[in-house]
């Protein structure tokens, strides 16, 4: 008899993104990404994190300064935008499992890449106005959305 125990494909991609954000050197808020396609084959993965050259030691992870330049802000990569610059395969009507719900501008990039379903765990930021536009897109682009309970590798909350 088969084992009974296995995780569903939920646990399983929302894990490997999980898994992801672990790699975030972000102190506050770590991301992870998972875009799978119709076939359930994992096709990228991402966290936050600088981009390539900028070194984790030598830029700001500060969330407030004097000047925006010496924040995080500027600078950090979102884990959606590196999944879907990191995809192998074509992205089109694939699902992307994420540990926080994508921001605007990654939202642009989700909908761009014809991304069509978004699985993702914290909405820890729903009452901005940048969720909101988010939202507002997501939902014009007819994009499906669902929140789910994953046991916490990373807090997002
Ligand atoms: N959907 C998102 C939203 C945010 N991020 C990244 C960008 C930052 O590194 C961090 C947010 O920092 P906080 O303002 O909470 O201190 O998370 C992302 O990758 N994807
Ligand atoms: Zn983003």
């Amino acid at each position: 008899m088969k084992r009974q125990k296995y995780i569903s494909w939920d646990e399983y991609f929302i894990g490997v993104a999980q898994l992801s954000a672990l790699r975030s050197k972000d102190p506050s808020t770590q991301v992870g990404a998972c875009i799978v396609n119709t076939d359930k084959r994992i096709i990228g993965i991402g966290y936050n994190g600088l981009p390539s050259g900028c070194e984790d030691d030598e830029f700001p992870w500060e969330r407030e300064n004097k000047s925006i330049v010496d924040t995080k802000y500027p600078y950090v990569v979102h884990a959606e935008a590196n999944a879907i610059l990191n995809a192998t395969r074509e992205t089109k009507g694939s699902s992307i499992y994420v540990t926080l719900f994508p921001c605007n501008e990654c939202m642009k990039l989700i909908i761009q890449s014809g991304i069509k379903e978004i699985v993702y765990v914290s909405d820890k930021y729903s009452e901005t106005d940048l969720h909101k536009a988010a939202f507002k897109m997501m939902k014009a682009a007819n994009i499906s959305y669902r929140q789910i309970n994953a046991s916490e590798v990373v807090k997002n909350d």
